[in-house]
């Protein structure tokens, strides 16, 4: 079993990783201290495929778990999901003690997380994450959220996990197309922090694409590692943490730009990667050596690097939802080099959309 610890003080926890781990479920929540009732969130497809097994090992151990599914996918994370969600809590007479399980991809982190965080204010959370993205970044960390109809993850707080229990045979039965989200957040860490994990992502892209379990154990774990030396130094996202919003800025004026429903998260981000290595080459940051390099990893690994479906303008009014947006002014992670972002507030309105008119490959620039 490969062991990844965040440090936050009070607030530590462990990563656990390994192919199986699921299977001893049980004996990881006694060691939690938590009340012997459970409520494990999932989605219908996590929850056919897993949830009934998990709760039926929690039972077998002597807790009284109960499994609650929410439909799949993004649209489920909004707040009239985390009020069936409290209804659920306060039925089941879930009391401070009593921990809610997260077990599915990141929709059900980040929904059963903010409901963890706010009922009764704050009840303890597990992650068992059963999605690659989730593996990689969004189980650790602690955002916690909603999204709002006017923009991604409006609503929301940090909140750390107890613990992240990841079994790597999860994995086997996710689709490739989430597989590839997945791999979106993983090539973020090495553009962001690791030239030499980027270089492995691409030497060994035919094991990753085939999910070689010790390749994928070996990707989520260094993944793992960057994420928790990221949020250890910045918890609260005021200063170096805005690092792991590479691509991100674009990426989430894509998705509510289409409503959520034509790209899913790491696609979006994949798009907004291309697009702020972009402005890092015409702000004379990065090589476009450096631009093509991005861009061929993520063709690689079936990513999309356009959105024809959005338009500039759109684009440019929801880049100021970002919540690194302050006094009207966008911090943009920008490229370097491979391995090496800085943070911008003073890009140019006129390159932002040259990028815009790139990635959207349209020719119409106002
Ligand atoms: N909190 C954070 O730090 C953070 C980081 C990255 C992304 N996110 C959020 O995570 C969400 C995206 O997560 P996601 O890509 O996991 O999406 P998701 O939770 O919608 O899961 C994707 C799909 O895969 C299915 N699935 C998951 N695991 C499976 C498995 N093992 N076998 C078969 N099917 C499986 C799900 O049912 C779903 O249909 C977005 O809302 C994004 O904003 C949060
Ligand atoms: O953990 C972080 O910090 C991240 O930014 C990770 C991102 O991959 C993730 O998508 C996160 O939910 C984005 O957060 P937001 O604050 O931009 O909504
Ligand atoms: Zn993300």
């Amino acid at each position: 079993m490969v062991n990844v610890k965040v440090n936050l003080e009070k607030r530590s926890y462990n990563i656990h990783i390994d192919v199986s781990t699921s299977n001893l479920i049980g004996n990881f929540m006694q060691t939690m201290k938590v009340n012997k009732k459970i409520l494990v969130i999932s989605d219908t497809a996590v929850g056919n495929l897993y949830g009934i097994q998990m709760v039926e090992l929690l039972i077998k151990d002597g807790f009284i778990a109960e499994l609650y599914c929410v439909p799949p996918g993004e649209h489920s994370k909004n707040l009239d999901v985390a009020m069936e969600l409290y209804t659920k809590a306060i039925t089941l007479e879930l009391d401070r003690n009593c921990a809610i399980v997260a077990l599915g991809g990141g929709v059900i982190g980040d929904l059963s997380g903010f409901v963890a965080a706010t009922y009764l204010r704050g009840v303890p959370f597990i992650q068992i994450p059963t999605s690659l993205l989730a593996q990689v970044d969004s189980s650790v960390g602690g955002k916690v959220a909603v999204n709002h109809p006017m923009g991604k993850n409006l609503i929301g707080a940090f909140y750390q996990p107890r613990m992240v229990l990841i079994d790597i045979n999860f994995l086997s039965t996710l689709p490739n197309r989430e597989l590839y989200t997945g791999l979106a957040e993983v090539i973020k860490y090495g553009m962001i922090a690791d030239k030499k994990f980027f270089t492995y992502l691409c030497d060994h892209s035919r094991q990753i694409l085939d999910k070689r379990p010790d390749v994928l154990t070996e990707i989520v774990r260094r993944s793992c590692e960057i994420k928790a030396w990221v949020v250890e130094q910045d918890e609260c996202e005021s200063s170096i943490r805005a690092i792991l919003n590479f691509g991100h800025t674009i990426g989430h004026a894509i998705e509510a730009d289409t409503n959520f429903s034509v790209y899913n998260h790491g696609e979006a981000v994949a798009i907004g990667m291309y697009g702020a290595a972009l402005i890092s080459n015409h702000l004379g940051m990065c090589s476009k050596a450096t631009v093509d390099v991005l861009k061929h990893i993520l063709l690689q690994f079936n990513l999309p690097v356009y959105a024809p479906e959005c338009g500039i303008e759109d684009l440019f009014k929801l880049l100021y939802r970002d919540k690194k947006v302050l006094d009207n002014k966008i911090t943009w992670v920008l490229l370097n080099d491979i391995g090496e972002v800085n943070l911008c507030n003073q890009v140019p309105e006129n390159i932002v959309k040259l990028a815009l008119a790139e990635i959207t490959q349209s020719n119409t620039l106002s």
